[in-house]
């Protein structure tokens, strides 16, 4: 599969670049103006609330329904001339293949390669073999898919789009109804295929189960993608937070503003401040040495979630 066969060229390093896609239902923009960028090799995290307009924008990069505005290019080629050039190195997760309750995974599998007219009939058995050991269903292969669990049958319907080497793999919510266990076979399977070198678009409205396997997101809010950055670029805006807890407020303001601690602010029992390029301990030491009691200090780095919840402007439904 894409192991043994090289991911192709994606446009200028890009799985997948729009620009100003839009899809308008009557008076609704349920997509604006979307500027997405997917590089090649990425797991990108494609987020946001429910009705955000990411199903709209998915189904759009797929050719599935066309956009009102703007443009897109997959794996290089402008859609949607290039469609027929590119669709069969994606594959997808949207609504899911009809799979035939009576009949087993693997059974299943051999319907829908034997209905793909690319899919060569003498290499159909090792294939499916190989699709069903991917997404760990070997053992489970001569099971009614109507017996599966909701997380087999993700797997099931992942192992369909890996039916053929693909370059990317476009998947909406692969993990809706997913029980924590489930959850983690999906990420699991995603960090195993983008080491292969597949670039995986992900969409979550829980930010939580796509944060770890993720390389770089994108946030949807109300149609309009409110961030997107590298991982790394938004932990980066993170900014950390000092907590100070002292009987001796007035006091310590003074120090904390010649240990460059910006925007102070007075806490029930104490102050909070933006810290600058002194680390804690010097802010300690000077504290100390000017006759602030310390009660307790610490430097809180938020948490991505928080983030997302500024930017959604509603909260993530987060699994404890
Ligand atoms: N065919 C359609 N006709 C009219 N409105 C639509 C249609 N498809 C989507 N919408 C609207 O567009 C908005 C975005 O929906 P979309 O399904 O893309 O969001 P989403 O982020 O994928 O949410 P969810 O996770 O609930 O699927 C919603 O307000 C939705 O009601």
């Amino acid at each position: 599969m894409a192991a043994a066969d090289p991911p192709a060229q994606a446009g200028d390093g890009f799985a997948v670049r729009t620009e100003g896609l839009g899809k308008r239902y009557g008076a609704q923009d349920a997509v604006h103006d979307l500027d997405l960028v997917v590089p090649a090799g990425a797991v990108y995290g494609f987020l946001g609330p429910n009705g955000s307009g990411k199903t709209t924008t998915i189904r759009m990069l797929l050719g599935l329904i066309s956009p009102t505005t703007g443009r897109h290019e997959l794996l290089g080629h402008p859609m949607p001339d290039g469609l027929l050039a590119a669709l069969p190195r994606v594959g997808s997760l949207v609504e899911g293949p009809a799979f035939h309750p009576h009949l087993s995974g693997r059974a299943n599998l051999t319907r829908l390669d034997a209905a793909d007219q690319h899919a060569d009939p003498a290499t159909r058995h090792t294939r499916i073999g190989e699709a069903l050991e991917r997404v760990g269903l070997t053992a489970a292969a001569g099971k009614r898919f109507r017996a599966y669990s909701l997380g087999m049958k993700q797997r099931l319907a992942i192992a369909a789009a890996l039916l053929a080497p693909r370059d990317l793999l476009v998947l909406d919510e692969p993990t809706n109804g997913l029980d924590p266990q489930g959850t983690r076979e999906i990420r699991h399977l995603v960090g195993a295929l983008a080491q292969e070198g597949v670039t995986v678009l992900i969409s979550s409205h829980l930010l939580s189960e796509v944060e770890q396997v993720c390389t770089h997101v994108g946030v949807m809010r109300a149609g309009t993608l409110v961030a997107q950055d590298s991982i790394e670029g938004l932990r980066a805006r993170q900014r950390a937070e000092l907590v100070l807890t002292t009987p001796d407020p007035d006091r310590a303001r003074v120090v904390l503003q010649r240990a460059g601690v910006r925007e102070l602010a007075a806490s029930a029992d104490g102050l909070t401040g933006t810290p600058g390029e002194q680390p804690a301990e010097r802010i300690v030491e000077a504290l100390v040495a000017d006759g602030v009691r310390v009660r307790g200090i610490e430097l809180r780095t938020p948490k991505l979630e928080e983030l997302y919840v500024q930017l959604t402007g509603e909260g993530f439904d987060v699994r404890g």
